[in-house]
């Protein structure tokens, strides 16, 4: 018997790597005013080679102009303006370009199948630490968009950093804070688990999670969270075959967005689809393909997002 494992056929768009924030961490920023926005042109010639293909979902990613920035919105005007093509193209857009307003948000709902924003830890000490030249990672207000998010009715994944120097009780916090908010609107699809990895481009040379640790916290979420929630884990940080088993053992259920190149941890490439699903057989499980939007969310979208996403499920039904 055969129990399943999902993914998401996804390639990253990145509006900008231009980012006020400093996180310790970050492998993809670069100061304000130093890069060029993505143009529409230039996504769309990204993008040609994939229509057609088996690939839905365009993970818009982005680095953060600050809110009071007279550049702020233009800045959101082309992340709209990037979604409305990867739709027009027929593929799925979910953005993750760090906390909106909540106009912002209402306004990206209407080009985007599912949103995201990584909660990272809720404990204000990494506000002295790794955080501590990045307002927007401010507990609060990374809180508060679970709720606007909600409010929106807008199909949400979050997850957890971890290594980033938090305690095993920090951890089990943030998660209780993501329940509380799912408990209140019943918006969170999946939470990501995910390691902190050291990169070539990081401010601050910072040990990585100790990837052993994982199975442990994953069984741990699952006792935290509601069971429709799926838990998400990177199989690119996890370089160790039979620690990934153990994760799956552990109750992880989704693999993530599988892409060409992980934007965040470009120094880590996915293994091919045929030796990770090879992998995961060996052990009874079978990897198969998703959307940015899982099922029971579909009903939330406008009919025209719904009928993109209606495209979408027969042809991995179908694949079936
Ligand atoms: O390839 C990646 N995909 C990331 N994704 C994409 C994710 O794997 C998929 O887009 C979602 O599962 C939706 O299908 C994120 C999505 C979020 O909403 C929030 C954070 C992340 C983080 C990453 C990431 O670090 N690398
Ligand atoms: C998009 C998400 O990527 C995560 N992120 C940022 N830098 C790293 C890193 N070096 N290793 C792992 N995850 C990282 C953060 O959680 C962010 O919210
Ligand atoms: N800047 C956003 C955040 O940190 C998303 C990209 S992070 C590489 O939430
Ligand atoms: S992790 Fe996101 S918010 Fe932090 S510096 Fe990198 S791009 Fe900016």
């Amino acid at each position: 018997m055969y129990h399943s494992i999902t993914y998401s056929s996804a390639y990253t768009l990145v509006p900008t790597y231009e980012c006020f924030n400093r996180c310790t961490y970050c492998n993809f920023r670069v100061n304000p005013l130093q890069d060029s926005w993505l143009t529409l042109t230039q996504a769309e010639q990204i993008l040609q080679p994939f229509q057609g293909t088996n690939l839905c979902e365009i993970l818009i990613l982005s680095g953060e102009v600050h809110p009071q920035s007279p550049r702020r919105k233009s800045w959101l005007q082309r992340i709209y303006d990037l979604c409305e093509l990867t739709l027009s193209m027929g593929f799925l857009p979910h953005t993750n370009v760090g906390p909106l307003s909540f106009i912002e948000m209402e306004k990206l709902k209407e080009v985007n199948v599912s949103m995201g924003l990584m909660l990272e830890q809720i404990t204000p000490k990494l506000l002295t630490t790794v955080h501590r030249h990045a307002p927007s990672k401010i507990p609060e207000i990374r809180l508060q968009q679970l709720d606007f998010a909600g409010q929106l009715k807008i199909p949400f994944t979050t997850g957890i950093l971890l290594g980033i120097g938090e305690n095993n009780q920090d951890c089990w916090d943030t998660l209780d804070a993501i329940t509380h908010s799912h408990q209140q609107w019943g918006h969170i699809q999946e939470v990501i688990l995910q390691p902190y990895c050291p990169g070539q481009k990081q401010s601050l040379i910072m040990a990585g999670f100790n990837i052993s640790q994982l199975p442990k916290i994953i069984a741990k979420a699952r006792t935290i969270l509601p069971d429709t929630i799926s838990l998400q884990i990177p199989p690119n940080l996890i370089s160790d075959p039979y620690c990934l088993l153990d994760c799956l053992a552990a109750g992880a259920r989704d693999l993530g967005g599988i892409s060409p190149k992980d934007e965040v941890n470009p120094d880590y490439p996915h293994l091919i689809y045929s030796k990770l699903s090879a992998l995961l057989s060996s052990s009874q499980w079978q990897l198969i393909p998703r959307l940015p939007i899982y099922p029971s969310y579909d009903n939330w979208l406008s009919v025209p997002l719904q009928n993109a996403v209606k495209k979408w499920r027969k042809i991995i039904n179908y694949k079936l």
